[in-house]
């Protein structure tokens, strides 16, 4: 490219200093004048491609302030012109003469012209014949990766600086002091695994963590994003593999981090187009390198994904990434160590409870307390305060719960009517549910693109729901729609979201879950991940039309009975309702101790009957067990999928107001 480059910016100058210079470019008619006027000392006629007349003045004459100008002629006119300079020469009145001079094209430029749709064909060629041999080093340096891509740094991080994830670090230690001391282990024949798969959800810290390990063992960190890797040019991919690895081996030890590595990990042939992709020949040169590793070689990898399912298992073999860390939400105490990392810095007004905000915040990552507490200073800062006190950390949690408030958005009374009945009727069916966690919150300011919400809580981390639960969930779902149905008759696009979730959730009961008597307790269809988890859903289907017909009833039956329950809570209770309208219309939002105060009329609908899972067992004569809440005590690594977030169980007026836990 910078060869073309180049000879384009020779043709250009060559034309400039070809063209004549000092020659004045003034107007055709000006010249013919002067020729006219005797005014003209000598001349010089260009004719061909360019036709071009040049003169010169007598002395004391001037054009434009010039003595010497040019001017262009059309085709007829030359002969004309080369006549009347003959006959100004033969009266003596052009005593310099004139010359003609039949120019053609410069023929270096010519030729160049020619020249140059070749040269740019080859270089095209060059460039991707290059690409297509994978080859980084093999014509020119394309491939090789650019730093931006990757990049190289000794962090600073240290594990101090990782709060809430104790178990990872502990995993991580061992890896560290083999960077460190790499002899110590090989001494005893210890084999230390060549890759680290850290997977959770997004802003848990992989990224952190990776890096903390590079911090404390004080080694060079090389990180490239899995999608970085998958380029549009077929093997920039693969050469961009070979080429890091190159980087970190000549730094060694070293720690190379790869994020998003499904983005390269999926499994082979699951690519668009049925398989031989750019992405299966980045994941072949990726095994490749790993199986080249020499332990001695002191490069570790560490890679990152939130979605170890769809990897191909090629990565999960022994001798690959044979480490494998889960890197999960934190719990209460993990999200107050959490709080407490990041709070420094940050001065904070005596009574703001650390404590409470991280019982506040179930299923929030690191990355989202980081953001809530950095939005507080913001909020403070904007507010001219110079601490952080509690109203700020409120209006903060909301914030990255839901997005900022819409203050411009400028709601009907109709419009704001209908979504506190909506809204109303959400937290009115919470609050009258036996197993529904407490409400802690209802708006009807818009935030994001929700136009109001509620919010319930738990009061403490959970790590599984029973089947009431989800049902008076269910409930709690339908309560907006069915209040809208109940007090203005005509229901509104606002329950979309509340119905999308709704569905969700009565499916994975009935299909993974086992909660219903009719399909028993048997998983349909290959999800690979639970919706009411917050995870993403791909639902594939795999068995009979008979069952899907069957399935579609079930979770219809389920919705419609949610619908049922709520519309009764609503009907039973609609002075509470009507009341807590009048109030959200008043305050705009409510929280936990006004709601309480409000709900204290309403009386708790009835437990359902037992369940068995099947009519043709009868259920144990002895009541059910009751477990006292509060000692429960989790061992360690029950929550295996983390606490369930909070995020989606904030129930909004729109569609998708902020990307939930996915
Ligand atoms: N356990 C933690 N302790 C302290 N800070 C944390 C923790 N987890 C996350 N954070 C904060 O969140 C930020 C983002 O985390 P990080 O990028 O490491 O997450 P990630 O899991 O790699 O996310 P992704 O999957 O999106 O790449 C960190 O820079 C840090 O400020
Ligand atoms: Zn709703």
């Amino acid at each position: 490219m910078w060869i073309v480059l180049a000879v384009l910016a020779v043709v250009l100058l060559m034309q400039v200093f070809t063209s004549s210079e000092g020659y004045k470019k003034v107007d055709t008619s000006k010249v013919v004048q002067a020729i006219a006027q005797n005014h003209v000392q000598s001349a010089e006629l260009t004719t061909g491609d360019e036709q071009n007349i040049k003169i010169e003045l007598k002395s004391g004459q001037e054009i434009e302030g010039k003595t010497k100008v040019q001017a262009g002629y059309i085709d007829g006119q030359g002969e004309n012109l080369a006549d009347t300079l003959q006959d100004k020469v033969a009266s003596g009145d052009l005593e310099g003469g004139y010359t003609v001079s039949p120019k053609s094209q410069n023929p270096f430029v010519g030729m160049l012209l020619t020249i140059l749709p070749l040269l740019l064909i080859i270089v095209v060629f060059l460039f991707l014949m290059n690409q297509m041999q994978g080859g980084g080093s093999r014509v020119m340096n394309f491939g090789k990766s650019k730093a931006k891509l990757i990049s190289k740094d000794t962090p600073k991080t240290t594990f101090a600086d990782v709060a809430g994830s104790d178990e990872a670090v502990e995993e991580l230690h061992e890896i560290k002091e083999f960077l460190q001391e790499p002899g110590k282990f090989q001494a005893v024949g210890a084999k230390i695994p060549k890759g680290v798969l850290l997977y959770g959800p997004p802003g848990t810290g992989k990224t952190l963590l990776a890096r903390a390990v590079a911090g404390e063992a004080g080694v060079p960190f090389y990180s490239i994003s899995g999608s970085d890797f998958v380029e549009m040019f077929v093997g920039v991919g693969a050469s961009r593999v070979r080429d890091l690895f190159e980087q970190a081996k000549a730094n060694a030890p070293a720690i190379v981090f790869v994020d998003e590595i499904d983005a390269v990990g999926r499994h082979r042939g699951a690519g668009m187009g049925g398989g031989h992709d750019e992405r299966e020949q980045t994941l072949n040169q990726l095994l490749v390198e790993m199986d080249g590793f020499d332990v001695k070689g002191g490069v570790i990898l560490i890679a990152a994904t939130n979605r170890p399912d769809i990897l191909d298992p090629a990565l999960l073999r022994p001798g690959r990434f044979d480490r494998q860390i889960a890197v999960d939400r934190p719990d209460m105490q993990g999200r107050l160590e959490i709080l407490k990392v990041h709070q420094k810095g940050k001065p904070v007004a005596p009574d703001v409870d650390l404590g409470a905000v991280a019982r506040r915040t179930p299923g929030f990552t690191g990355a989202d307390l980081n953001n809530v507490l950095n939005e507080a200073a913001l909020l403070a800062a904007r507010g001219n305060a110079k601490l952080i006190d509690n109203k700020f950390l409120d209006e903060a949690i909301d914030r990255v719960v839901a997005g900022p408030q819409k203050r411009t958005r400028i709601m009907s009374d109709k419009e704001k009517m209908i979504t506190a009945y909506h809204e109303g009727g959400h937290a009115l069916v919470a609050a009258a549910s036996p197993n529904s966690d407490p409400v802690h919150k209802v708006t009807i300011l818009s935030r994001g693109r929700a136009l109001g919400y509620t919010m319930v809580l738990p009061e403490e981390d959970k790590y599984s729901t029973t089947r009431n639960e989800m049902l008076d969930r269910l409930a709690y779902m339908m309560g907006g729609r069915a209040a809208e149905e109940l007090v203005f008759h005509d229901p509104t696009t606002g329950a979309g979201d509340d119905i999308e979730k709704a569905t969700g959730t009565a499916r994975a009961m009935v299909t993974q879950y086992g909660m219903t008597e009719r399909l028993g307790a048997i998983k349909f269809g290959s999800d690979q991940s639970e919706p009411f988890l917050g995870k993403e859903m791909s639902h594939q289907r795999d068995y009979s039309e008979e069952v899907a017909g069957l399935v579609d009833e079930e979770v219809k039956k389920l919705i419609e009975t949610a619908h049922n329950e709520a519309w009764e809570i609503l009907v039973e209770n609609r002075d509470v309702l009507d009341n807590l309208v009048l109030e959200l219309l008043e305050k705009e939002t409510l929280n936990k101790e006004e709601l309480a105060e409000i709900f204290r009329p309403v009386v708790k609908r009835p437990a359902r009957p037992a369940w068995t899972g099947s009519a043709r067992r009868t259920p144990s004569t002895r009541p059910p067990v009751s477990v006292p809440v509060k000692n429960v005590q989790l061992a360690n690594g029950s929550g295996e999928n983390g606490p369930t977030t909070s995020l989606e169980k904030i129930i909004s007026t729109e569609p998708g107001d902020r990307p939930t836990a996915e």
